[in-house]
């Protein structure tokens, strides 16, 4: 298919969302060579959200079990740390991406490997395994989807304490006796979660006076006695200061800013994301390696001439998850068959050629005991662009279908709505059983389904999506 090395369009990493727009490029009936140095599939196939998925699914199945009553004297055990490896392992295919790379060859890409770099406009050189490079040619566009790594803090005694990151959080196949896990966010609390169900003393550090603060603020302090109930001591409000493991059969030693210490065989680090970007070449078109990289809604890198460079997935930061940089390669496919056409781009936001629903409609669930889904604005941000809201709070124990699915149900579930357009601008669930809710909060948001009309969307009998009910009725008054 390749003309001499020269492709229409060059993707760099093929994570699920390079693979996307690979996908969606050959779709237009354009030539693709899609470069990845590591595994087909990216972070997260291997490291992030498929293996910490396939091991936190075995803990809400017990848990839901455990929360009714009948079934509950049928599970008397705790849960099987080699069948909960053997279950991660085969969703990650034990770490062998030869199915999709046959994937790659069947939408018609080239996949090449290897360590790819920019090299000035519209080049690409990778660095394959045997030390060969191989100069790829872009007629149309090149696509950077490089991803991100996990943050290390710059403290005292990180590099000897050989800190986990979200690789070993999700590849280990030993539990450690002691995990200490510091931040409070989304890789956090997930871990802290599955390591403790896999029988580790864990002790979870959070700077923040609550845990997952960019939430609603009932979602961190419910998420919180979630993981207090499951035996996880939680320090909020603390910061590390060092960390010592004085030789390498010793354990590790963190040391808090309050002067506390915490003793553990290891130490996961869950601190947030940095680009991968200081090895790709972004010098040699003018950009700081390093950095994010600053796009406009049609995901093309501003500060380039000509239109041909895009950053989508974690690299350009508006949403670090894999859905939304899927959604953004969508776009991208559109935005790069319409320029090799020369058709002109809709710049209308929620049309075919803008990324919007990443920064309005964002969905997300985090896979803790109890679940929490979020989409879209919270009271706080909604009030901060500006908007006229109302907030409207149902403790979910008020709904039959709630209580029928898990005895003395406990949960929560926050609407704001945009009093002008009379809209909702964001729902939070916290639960058990609420992530697959999350979709019809998401269509309600993206779709700004008038209040009015939602009264007509009437939920099962009895189901949680009854909690619907509850809050609009509550918006009623
Ligand atoms: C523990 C954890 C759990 C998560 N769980 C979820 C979840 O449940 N749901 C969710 O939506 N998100 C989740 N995320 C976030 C999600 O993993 C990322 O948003 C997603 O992986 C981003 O996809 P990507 O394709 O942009 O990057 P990646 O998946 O990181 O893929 C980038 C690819 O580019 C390759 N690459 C990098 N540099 C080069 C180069 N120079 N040359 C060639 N190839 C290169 C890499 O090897 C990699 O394969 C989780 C993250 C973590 C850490
Ligand atoms: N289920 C999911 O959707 C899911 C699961 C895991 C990860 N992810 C995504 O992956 C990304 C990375 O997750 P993450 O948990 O690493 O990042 P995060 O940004 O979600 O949370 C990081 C936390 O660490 C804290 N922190 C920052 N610097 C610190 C420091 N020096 N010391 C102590 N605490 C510090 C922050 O205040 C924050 O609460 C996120 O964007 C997340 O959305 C998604």
């Amino acid at each position: 298919m390749a003309d001499q090395n020269e492709y229409d369009v060059v993707v760099l990493g093929a994570g699920p969302v390079g693979q996307t727009v690979a996908d969606r490029s050959r779709a237009a009936g354009l030539t693709v060579a899609l470069v990845e140095r590591e595994l087909v599939g990216g972070e997260c196939s291997y490291w992030a959200c498929i293996p910490s998925k396939a091991m936190l699914r075995p803990v809400a199945a017990l848990g839901d079990a455990q929360r009714v009553d009948g079934a509950r004297q049928a599970v008397t055990g705790q849960l099987d740390p080699a069948g909960v490896f053997g279950r991660r392992d085969h969703y990650t295919t034990d770490w062998n991406d030869s199915t999709q790379a046959a994937w790659v060859a069947g939408i018609g890409a080239d996949l090449i490997r290897g360590h790819g770099r920019l090299e000035g406009p519209r080049r690409v050189a990778v660095e394959t395994p045997d030390n060969q490079i191989v100069v790829l040619d872009a007629r149309q566009a090149v696509v950077l989807c490089t991803g991100s790594r996990a943050l290390l803090p710059d403290i005292p005694g990180i590099a000897e304490a050989r800190p986990w990151t979200n690789r070993s959080a999700t590849d280990s196949h030993t539990v450690p006796r002691r995990l200490a896990v510091v931040g409070g966010g989304a890789v956090g609390v997930e871990m802290a979660t599955a390591w403790r169900s896999l029988g580790a003393d864990v002790t979870l550090i959070s700077r923040t006076p609550s845990l997952l603060p960019m939430m609603e603020p009932f979602v961190g302090p419910m998420v919180e006695k979630g993981l207090k109930d499951a035996g996880i001591d939680v320090r909020n409000g603390v910061s590390v200061s060092e960390m010592r493991r004085p030789d390498d059969d010793d354990p590790v030693t963190v040391r808090m800013d309050d002067g506390s210490t915490v003793t553990a065989d290891e130490v996961l680090v869950a601190i947030g994301r940095q680009p991968l970007t200081d090895d790709i070449g972004l010098e040699t078109v003018g950009l700081l390696p390093g950095s994010w990289l600053d796009v406009d809604d049609s995901c093309t890198v501003r500060e380039i001439d000509g239109d041909w460079l895009y950053a989508i997935g974690d690299v350009n930061r508006r949403a670090l998850l894999t859905h939304e940089g899927k959604y953004q390669a969508r776009v991208v496919g559109n935005v790069i068959s319409a320029r090799a056409a020369e058709r002109p781009l809709d710049t209308n936001a929620w049309g075919p050629h803008q990324a919007t629903a990443d920064r309005y409609a964002v969905p997300q669930v985090i896979f803790t005991g109890p679940e929490v889904g979020s989409v879209g604005l919270t009271a706080e941000q909604a009030e901060r662009s500006g908007r006229r809201i109302r907030v409207v709070d149902v403790d979910m124990a008020r709904v039959p279908g709630a209580l029928l699915w898990a005895d003395g149900y406990e949960g929560q579930a926050r609407m704001v709505v945009d009093l002008d357009g009379e809209y909702l601008l964001g729902v939070t669930f916290v639960g058990p059983g609420i992530a697959e809710l999350l979709h019809s909060a998401t269509v309600a948001v993206a779709a700004r389904v008038p209040i009015e009309r939602l009264w007509h969307a009437v939920p099962s009998f009895p189901t949680i999506s009854e909690v619907w009910l509850r809050l609009l009725e509550a918006y009623r008054g």
